[in-house]
């Protein structure tokens, strides 16, 4: 931590629906400072000012195209980017010692692989959903997934703006993780994520996947129990992206004084 006991936090991708939500929660919060903004090298926001990108006025930080310099300099940094950069920011976080936490989603077995061995050195928190509501629901799920007994069918639903480039969301995965665990069984030898044609009947036990995608729909969520003459379904609609920032501010905050370690956060909200 610096001198004046107040975190400081790099927000990657700062030009990014999230990267400029970021900026904002944590010029908003207690705590913690911007202490640099990352783009990717020619990208059009470098040089300009981080709080002005954001709506907010000037906070003073140019963004730049050297996350290597920034993580040197920081206590932390917000992850909301893509892939193939959060793999690479997770090395450079790793060498820095500093927490890392990640909103990626999308990634690969191979991804998560790495991650996993940046966590011996950093402090990682990742989610694929940083609200509090999200993060209760795959709790609530994990119950009702294992009181109600495979005779319910489990299927859920995602819902998300038209620029979203990954599926099934990084939440809907997250869910149907909480649902396989209820039932005592992995995700991968349930999941079905495409249906197309003449699939056949349901296969008793499996998890199916539906994508919606269109508009500006900030992220919606359902996991619905279809039972025989009865449905119980579990919904979550979130109205603003800023609470996902608030959440990835929190999460820093809370990694801080934790040894290194890879975090999710049902650690972060004790649940
Ligand atoms: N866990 C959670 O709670 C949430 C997770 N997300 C996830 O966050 C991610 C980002 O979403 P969103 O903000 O909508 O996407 P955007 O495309 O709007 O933002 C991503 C930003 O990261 C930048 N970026 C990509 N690669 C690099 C790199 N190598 N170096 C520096 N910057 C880079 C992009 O730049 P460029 O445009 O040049 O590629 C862009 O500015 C997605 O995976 C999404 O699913 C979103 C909301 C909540
Ligand atoms: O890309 C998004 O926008 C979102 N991504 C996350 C996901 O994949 O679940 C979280 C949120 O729903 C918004």
């Amino acid at each position: 931590m610096s001198e004046t006991n107040s975190m400081r936090l790099v927000v990657v991708g700062a030009e990014g629906r999230m990267g400029r939500m970021l900026v904002r929660a944590v010029a908003e919060a207690e705590g913690c400072t911007l202490a640099a903004a990352i783009e990717r090298e020619g990208a059009s926001a470098l040089g300009h000012d981080a709080g002005t990108l954001a709506g907010l006025p000037p906070l003073g930080v140019a963004v730049t195209d050297d996350p290597l310099a920034a993580f040197a300099a920081a206590d932390g940094v917000l992850d909301f980017t893509a892939p193939a950069a959060t793999v690479h920011f997770a090395e450079l976080a790793a060498q820095a010692r500093i927490v890392h936490v990640i909103g990626t989603t999308g990634l690969s077995e191979d991804d998560l692989a790495k991650l996993k061995a940046a966590s011996y050195h950093a402090r990682i928190v990742r989610s694929g959903n940083m609200s509090l509501g999200v993060n209760l629901m795959a709790a609530l799920v994990r119950k009702v997934a294992a009181t109600l007994g495979a005779e319910f069918d489990i299927e859920i639903s995602e819902m998300h703006h038209r620029m979203k480039v990954d599926a099934p969301s990084g939440t809907a995965l997250l869910l149907g993780e909480a649902a396989a665990e209820g039932r005592g069984v992995d995700l991968p030898s349930v999941r079905v994520s495409t249906r197309d044609g003449h699939t056949g009947a349901r296969k008793p036990g499996d998890i199916g996947f539906a994508t919606l995608r269109g508009g500006s729909v900030v992220g919606d969520h359902s996991v619905i129990f279809a039972g025989a003459g009865e449905t119980l379904t579990i919904s979550h609609h979130a109205a603003d992206r800023g609470l996902f920032a608030t959440g990835a501010v929190k999460a820093a905050l809370w990694a801080q004084p934790k040894p290194p370690g890879l975090y999710s956060m049902a650690d972060v909200l004790d649940l």
